[in-house]
């Protein structure tokens, strides 16, 4: 039975996960090296928590008992009392293995292990854990407070059991599942990254400018953002990780990473997270970058 629920990385990601289990009356720990990461993170959910008895949808009282339930450090060792782990950090397979390393030491030996990854594979990845059979991807779609979907991914090796606690987990949010083989970038982003990738291309090619490609997606598709806003939310650095894990996973030239796009990543410049990205941040509203 899952009650306390640890979340590693302290992202956009990691604090949107921690804020929909604590609502939902979990225990939440959040661990990420970064103290200051964790504040700016607890911030944020104090924030849209804030917004939410706003708007009328949630009472003070439960802001504050839903506040109550997170914790955050910066000591892994806090993470020994969970049932589950949800691994958030960022989108790179050395520095999950790394953390896969150092966590597992810490955990209960029945408690599983998850990750939120957009791409890389759960086999993979459960083999540098000493728990392949308690591991699995439980993706969660951005902003998670939002987006009512969650892709679930057995790896090789995931127990049935495993499987069942995450579904029941997941349901308890209410969110709806998916449930994904273990292919490069799952289902979402196998389809989603490469129209991502494509429009970027679009303005690589100087078919369109930013504002042209979104608009068009916008108003011509019906999206609720353009291409390009929607790279930038998710992060640059992230939407390069999955063509490549693409590329790498699925040897198609297809998935190549437009240039431009690594060439933005190269600048530090990864979207709203950053401050840059195809839009500038920094002032009052976004200006386009090209
Ligand atoms: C990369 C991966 O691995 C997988 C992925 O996640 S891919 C990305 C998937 N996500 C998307 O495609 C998102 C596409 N965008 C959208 O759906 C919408 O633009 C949006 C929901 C983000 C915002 O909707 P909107 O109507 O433009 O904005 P707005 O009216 O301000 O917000 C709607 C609600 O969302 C909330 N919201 C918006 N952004 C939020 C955020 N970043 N965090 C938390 N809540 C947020 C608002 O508070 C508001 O809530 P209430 O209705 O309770 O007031
Ligand atoms: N962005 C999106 O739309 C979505 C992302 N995902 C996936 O979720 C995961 C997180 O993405 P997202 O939240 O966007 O990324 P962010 O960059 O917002 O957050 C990643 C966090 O992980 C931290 N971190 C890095 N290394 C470690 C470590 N060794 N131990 C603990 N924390 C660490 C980072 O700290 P620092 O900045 O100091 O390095 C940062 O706080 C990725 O796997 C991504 O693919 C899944 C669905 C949607």
């Amino acid at each position: 039975m899952i009650k306390n629920v640890g979340i590693v990385g302290a992202g956009q990601m990691g604090c949107g996960i921690a804020q929909v289990s604590a609502v939902s009356g979990y225990k939440v720990h959040i661990y990420d090296i970064s103290a200051d990461r964790i504040e700016a993170g607890l911030a944020t959910i104090n924030g849209n928590l804030a917004r939410q008895v706003s708007s009328g949808k949630m009472t003070d009282e439960e802001r504050k008992k839903a506040l109550s339930l997170i914790k955050g450090s910066a000591d892994l060792n806090d993470l020994s009392p969970m049932d589950l782990v949800i691994e958030a950090a960022t989108e790179d397979e050395t520095v999950k293995r790394k953390i896969y390393g150092q966590v597992c030491p810490v955990l209960k030996a029945d408690a599983i292990l998850a990750t939120n990854t957009s791409s890389l594979s759960i086999t993979r990845l459960a083999s540098a854990t000493d728990r392949p059979e308690r591991f699995m991807g439980i993706h969660f779609m951005n902003p998670v407070p939002v987006m009512k979907l969650v892709e679930l991914v057995r790896g090789i090796a995931t127990e049935e059991g495993t499987f069942s606690s995450a579904k029941q987990f997941v349901t308890a949010l209410d969110k709806t599942i998916t449930v994904a083989e273990d292919f490069p970038a799952f289902i979402v982003n196998r389809i989603l990254l490469p129209m991502i990738n494509e429009a970027i291309y679009t303005l690589y090619e100087g078919v369109g400018s930013v504002e042209a490609i979104d608009t068009a997606m916008k108003l011509g598709a019906n999206h609720p953002m353009g291409p390009l806003q929607l790279a930038d939310f998710i992060g640059l650095d992230t939407c390069l990780s999955i063509m490549q894990v693409l590329h790498d996973g699925l040897a198609d030239s297809k998935y190549r990473p437009c240039p431009l796009l690594v060439k933005y990543v190269e600048a530090g410049w990864l979207g709203r997270k950053s401050g840059r990205g195809f839009y500038d941040y920094r002032g009052e509203v976004p200006v386009p970058t090209r």
